[in-house]
């Protein structure tokens, strides 16, 4: 069995291989896409393609609405390749039970893949005349959290950004500089209105997407390329709009047990490829079962009825609270540090790592002991629950092939939405006091001893990717396990980084800590684990 359309017309060949099939009718949900679109996507990976390609594919067979998604790629344009010319913007979902069952699923809610390359003329047309299109109600984002970023480590803007504020958005090359060209499109065809939405793991999405495409608009307008009226519509949440989202489904990339398996069904294509740009792509997406999509209910042209398949739509105050309870406390922090620690320790599986006695009392450390006193119960999810069911029920489940090598990628990006926050509430805090953490400072120093890229055996592995590793490694390039001292005023340089940290923590009286656990890291090999279970015990 192949993914792609002419394949999926014989419906008995993927019900006889357990694999279920949408109901709806395809060619007629593209043809009215055409015309029509409603929600276009940026950034179809494997998240995107595991959950709300697969909310849209719900509604589809419900009949709640006859359009469906197109997704569009500025970034990797392989993923968009691969997927229109192979699989006809099909994926097959696996979705991975904790009790070992498997639900498998053709994912065809994808109508159109798109680049949004200049140089793919008839592509970039096609979204032009998507956003000009009144229909047009949501284009979502996952894009990862450095995919908004528009400065580099100095905060200074990046060359091509530079030259799209001074060039215009006729002939913007940037990420962000094209969509907010699109945007004018949209601008220039009457002020129509749309929602922005981001639904990357960032505090406060929306607003991030929104100053990035700001930025664009007000430097045009400085440049005199747009009129001020393009400011004030991305500027008015009726025109249009940035709503928050938290977003949660563990999707790890896809992995070879999967493939195994969906091998032995009869499924023909399960190689995954790693392309040029590190995207880990194949015609399967894997994920778990459990998944939660709160967004803030801010559409000013309508928005698909995805409340009726379990999106929570909810007011932005509510948003944050559950944000701020998953990425800066009971989820992620949790993920970085088994991802950190994973690695160091020879881990392969974070289902593993949580067999380990020590792991899982650190995971339970960062989540209930040093996050949850402070962070806000949203009301609508139970923080405690929550943590109960990460910690209890999501990261030990064996099917998951979820690797601490993943979660380790662009950790820089992360620690200080991840970490930073909950530093920050215990410093505003009457009540707790910032120098009785113990695990978030051990982390930190365990990124450090990451950075030597040499585990706890003296193991030389690959550090994953990361946009800053070249500027951090280099403050810990004359480090060797066996040092007795080591250079913390250098150090003490990096960990002052807010762009990293969130905070300084020198400043905080947080990097003495950090530096002495690091210390107490390097001292020898087995070092880290020694330092751990003191941390833990
Ligand atoms: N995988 C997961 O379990 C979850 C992921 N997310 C969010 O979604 C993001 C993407 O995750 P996946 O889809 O699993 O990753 P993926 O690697 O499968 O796809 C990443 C997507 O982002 C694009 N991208 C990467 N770097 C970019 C850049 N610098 N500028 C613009 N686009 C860029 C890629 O081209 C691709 O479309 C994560 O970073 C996270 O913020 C949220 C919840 C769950
Ligand atoms: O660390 P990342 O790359 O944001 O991925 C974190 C993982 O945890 C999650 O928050 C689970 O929803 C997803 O973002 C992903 O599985």
């Amino acid at each position: 069995m192949l993914l792609n359309q002419q394949e999926l017309e014989n419906k008995e060949q993927w019900t006889e291989a357990g694999i279920r099939v949408p109901t709806f009718d395809r060619a007629a949900v593209k043809r009215q896409t055409e015309t029509a679109p409603t929600w276009l996507h940026l950034g179809p990976g494997n998240i995107f393609r595991a959950f709300p390609a697969m909310l849209m594919q719900k509604l589809l067979d419900l009949k709640q609405v006859d359009t469906g998604i197109v997704v569009a790629e500025g970034y990797d344009y392989e993923i968009v390749d691969i997927m229109k010319q192979q699989n006809d913007n099909l994926s097959l979902l696996v979705t991975l039970k904790t009790d070992g069952n498997i639900e498998k699923s053709v994912v065809g809610s994808i109508m159109e893949s798109l680049k949004i390359d200049r140089e793919s003329k008839e592509d970039y047309q096609r979204l032009v005349a998507i956003f000009e299109n009144r229909t047009l109600q949501m284009v979502s984002f996952t894009i990862t959290e450095k995919g908004y970023s528009l400065t580099d480590s100095r905060g200074n803007y990046g060359q091509q950004i530079v030259e799209d504020f001074t060039n215009g958005p006729e002939v913007a090359e940037s990420y962000i500089g094209k969509v907010a060209a699109l945007l004018h499109c949209r601008f220039l065809a009457g002020q129509l209105p749309l929602a922005f939405v981001s639904m990357d793991n960032m505090s406060h999405n929306g607003d991030i997407l929104k100053s990035a495409i700001h930025t664009f608009a007000s430097n045009w307008q400085e440049n005199g390329l747009v009129t001020p009226e393009f400011v004030a519509y991305v500027n008015d949440p009726e025109k249009v709009s940035f709503p928050w989202s938290m977003i949660d489904k563990i999707t790890p990339r896809p992995d070879e047990t999967v493939a195994q398996m969906l091998r032995k069904d009869g499924f023909e294509e399960v190689d995954y490829k790693i392309t040029q740009k590190n995207t880990y792509t194949a015609a399967f997406v894997n994920a778990e079962e459990t998944e939660y999509l709160v967004i803030e209910d801010a559409f000013p042209n309508g928005r698909p009825p995805l409340d009726k398949v379990g999106v929570i739509f909810t007011d932005r105050h509510t948003v944050n609270q559950v944000e701020t309870m998953k990425v800066t406390t009971c989820l992620n922090p949790i993920h970085t540090a088994l991802a950190i620690f994973g690695c160091l320790l020879g881990y392969e599986r974070i289902s593993d790592e949580m067999k380990n006695p020590l792991l899982k009392k650190l995971a339970e450390k960062v989540g209930y002991q040093e996050g949850l006193p402070v962070v806000v119960d949203p009301g609508i999810i139970n923080p405690k629950e929550f943590i109960d069911e990460v910690v209890g029920v999501r990261l030990p489940n064996p099917f998951i092939p979820d690797t601490p090598q993943r979660i380790a990628t662009d950790t820089s990006q992360k620690l200080a939405i991840r970490f930073g926050k909950t530093i920050e509430s215990y410093l505003n805090s009457d009540t707790y006091d910032v120098a009785s953490l113990e695990a978030i400072p051990f982390v930190l120093a365990g990124w450090l001893r990451y950075l030597l890229g040499v585990d706890d055996t003296g193991k030389v592995f690959e550090k994953s990717s990361d946009p800053r590793m070249t500027e951090v490694s280099a403050f810990v390039k004359d480090i060797k396990i066996g040092d007795t001292t080591i250079d913390r005023l250098n150090l003490g340089a990096l960990l002052k980084d807010k762009t990293i940290f969130g905070v300084d923590l020198v400043a905080v009286n947080m990097a003495d800590k950090v530096l002495d656990l690091f210390e107490e890291m390097i001292a020898s090999e087995g070092a880290v684990e020694k330092t751990l279970r003191k941390i833990v015990e």
